[in-house]
């Protein structure tokens, strides 16, 4: 959560000239309501439902860049199908940087709500274990979006490249 992934998601797919999807946003148009309110109203399973269909759809579609919400991989199925049918970025981002961000997303952040920082930090450190599978890891402390995005475009870039010449 607020580690960039659809502010750069956004800023990767401009740069490979392909369509970008964030799909909180596509639940958020669904309901017509913010994330934080579908928490309280829907509840936090049937989001993670709509999560899961949504992402398993549109996996199997064109090439595309798709932004997650930080909690979908905690789901087996959601790992399971980005990683056979994409390329999964892992945005690192320390726990000392992370712990000055939070102020800037926890009102919209419903998993984040009512909790105290210790348990925030034990919830980051828990989730780890999680985000330690995918594809390719981006440093991103101390780096901008825009540097994340170049990275991330670079390496995608050289990947191509050295596929193409197998
Ligand atoms: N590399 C970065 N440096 C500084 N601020 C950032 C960086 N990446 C994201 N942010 C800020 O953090 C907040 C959350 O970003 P967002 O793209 O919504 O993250 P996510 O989709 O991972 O939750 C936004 O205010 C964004 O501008
Ligand atoms: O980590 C999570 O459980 C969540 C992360 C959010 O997305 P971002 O990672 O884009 O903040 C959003 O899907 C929802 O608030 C739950
Ligand atoms: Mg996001």
């Amino acid at each position: 959560m607020g580690v960039g992934k659809t502010t750069i998601g956004k800023l990767v797919a401009k740069k490979l000239y392909r369509d970008f999807i964030d799909i909180d946003e596509v639940i958020e148009k669904e309901y017509n309501m913010p994330v934080s309110q579908i928490f309280t109203e829907i509840g936090e399973t049937a989001f993670r439902e709509r999560e899961k269909s949504i992402i398993t759809d549109v996996c199997n579609q064109k090439l595309q860049v798709i932004s997650l919400g930080g909690g979908a991989f905690l789901q087996e199925e959601i790992r399971k199908v980005c990683l056979s049918s994409s390329i999964v970025f892992f945005l690192d981002l320390s726990w000392e940087s992370w712990k000055d961000r939070i102020s800037l997303i926890i009102d919209s952040r419903p998993v984040l709500q009512g909790k105290s920082l210790e348990e925030i930090e034990e919830l980051f450190y828990k989730r780890q274990e999680i985000y330690s599978i995918h594809h390719s890891k981006v440093e991103t402390d101390n780096h901008d979006t825009e540097g994340v995005a170049d990275y991330i475009v670079e390496s995608l870039k050289l990947a191509w490249e050295l596929y193409e010449s197998n």
